[in-house]
């Protein structure tokens, strides 16, 4: 059993304590807030612990009637690996917290890939986790382009990939981001992160990303071309990507036209605050011409790297390969949409079609 704490209870902390709650080999032992606010309900109705992250502010708990286990220093003392899910930049004043309790650590992609031994990605760098004491899960834009260009480059080899990201301004409960009414590059200079990012998880593989921000919340939005090294028909890059479990091909016949139908898909499925844990690539925009593929995908950003986390914590702390723990993270969340409608059964979700 491998005993896990979670730094930072926002929103990719809420959703990897979720997941590692539900790993039957993990114990989520407990979760710190810098503050009492509402985050504190959502950790005490799951019946998580929760402990102050910053240790001078335990009084702000007390005054606003919140029992704590204790401070972040005692959580680092009762667990075999914490997850840092501070806000970016935040992970890498942590590190040497985590050092000084020898507690082994996995941060986030808002951080520089310096502050880890390893970035990761279950799709392209398991091994590279193993045993190291600081592993990085790259971005959720990083997170998406690996698990895409991963398998067209073992298949296809990718001879150069360019991609647009339009990233979106905020979570929604970001009130204070934006633009609110325009579309920024960001940054305006190329490559933007993602690029040499993906290259710290697939190191061969040619890439070119720019980068813009829209005002919306719900989801990111890449248009990719990649210039494959063969020229493969459209069928086969479909029938490739389909048999990947954490690419969902949002089919044609769905009618489903974008974030806001993809989200709402999502939550009617059953999904935990509506989460799509996969890339959605639309199917019908799957294009080959001669050596150049080119297609769209929409990836959630809070939810994607929630269980390449769950997989890190895998991969550090244990002996499971990446076959066996990307498997084992996929059936105890439920990631691996049916692209196929209308077969009776809501992937997943234990409802059928007649609930
Ligand atoms: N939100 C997103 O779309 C994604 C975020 N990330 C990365 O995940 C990390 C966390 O991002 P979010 O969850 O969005 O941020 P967030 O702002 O929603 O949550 C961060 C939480 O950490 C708490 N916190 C503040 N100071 C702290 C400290 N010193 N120690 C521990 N906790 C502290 C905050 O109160 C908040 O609850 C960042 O590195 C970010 O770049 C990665 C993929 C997607
Ligand atoms: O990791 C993310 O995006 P990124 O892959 O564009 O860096 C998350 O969506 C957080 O991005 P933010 O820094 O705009 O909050």
């Amino acid at each position: 059993m491998t005993r896990v704490g979670v730094n930072g209870y926002g929103t990719i902390g809420k959703r990897v304590s979720d997941a590692v709650a539900a790993q039957p080999d993990m114990e989520l032992v407990g979760v710190t807030k810098a503050s009492p606010d509402y985050g504190v309900e959502a950790a005490a109705r799951r019946g998580y612990d929760l402990y102050a992250a910053v240790e001078d502010r335990t009084d702000e708990f007390a005054a606003a009637g919140v029992d704590l286990a204790g401070t972040l220093g005692d959580l680092l003392d009762a667990v075999d690996v914490v997850v840092d899910c501070a806000p970016s930049g935040v992970g890498e004043r942590n590190a040497p917290v985590y050092e000084a309790h020898d507690t082994p650590a996995v941060f986030q992609g808002g951080e520089d890939a310096a502050v880890a031994d390893a970035s990761f990605n279950a799709r392209g760098r398991f091994e590279a986790a193993r045993d190291a004491e600081t592993v990085r899960v790259v971005s959720c834009n990083t997170t998406a382009l690996s698990r895409l260009l991963a398998p067209l480059d073992e298949t296809f080899g990718v001879e150069k990939a360019r991609v647009t990201l339009v990233r979106r301004g905020g979570d929604p409960s970001e009130t204070d981001r934006g633009p609110i009414n325009d579309i920024v590059p960001d940054p305006a200079t190329v490559p933007s992160h993602h690029g040499p990012d993906v290259n710290e998880i697939l190191p061969d593989v040619a890439v070119d990303t720019a980068a813009l921000k829209a005002p919306v919340t719900g989801m990111h939005t890449h248009s990719v071309n990649v210039t494959l090294e063969t020229d493969p028909d459209p069928e086969a890059v479909r029938d490739l990507l389909a048999d990947e479990g954490r690419i969902f091909l949002v089919p044609e016949a769905a009618g489903i036209d974008g974030a806001g139908a993809l989200k709402e898909y999502a939550a009617d499925a059953g999904r935990p605050r509506g989460d799509l844990w996969e890339n959605c690539v639309w199917e019908e925009s799957i294009s080959v011409t001669g050596q150049d593929l080119y297609l769209f995908q929409n990836v959630h950003q809070e939810a994607d790297v929630v269980p390449e986390n769950v997989d890190a914590i895998r991969a550090m702390a244990t002996d499971a390969d990446a076959a066996e723990s990307v498997a084992r993270t996929n059936e105890t969340l439920g990631v691996g949409l049916d692209s196929r409608l209308g077969n009776g059964e809501l992937a997943h979700t234990g409802l059928t079609a007649d609930d």
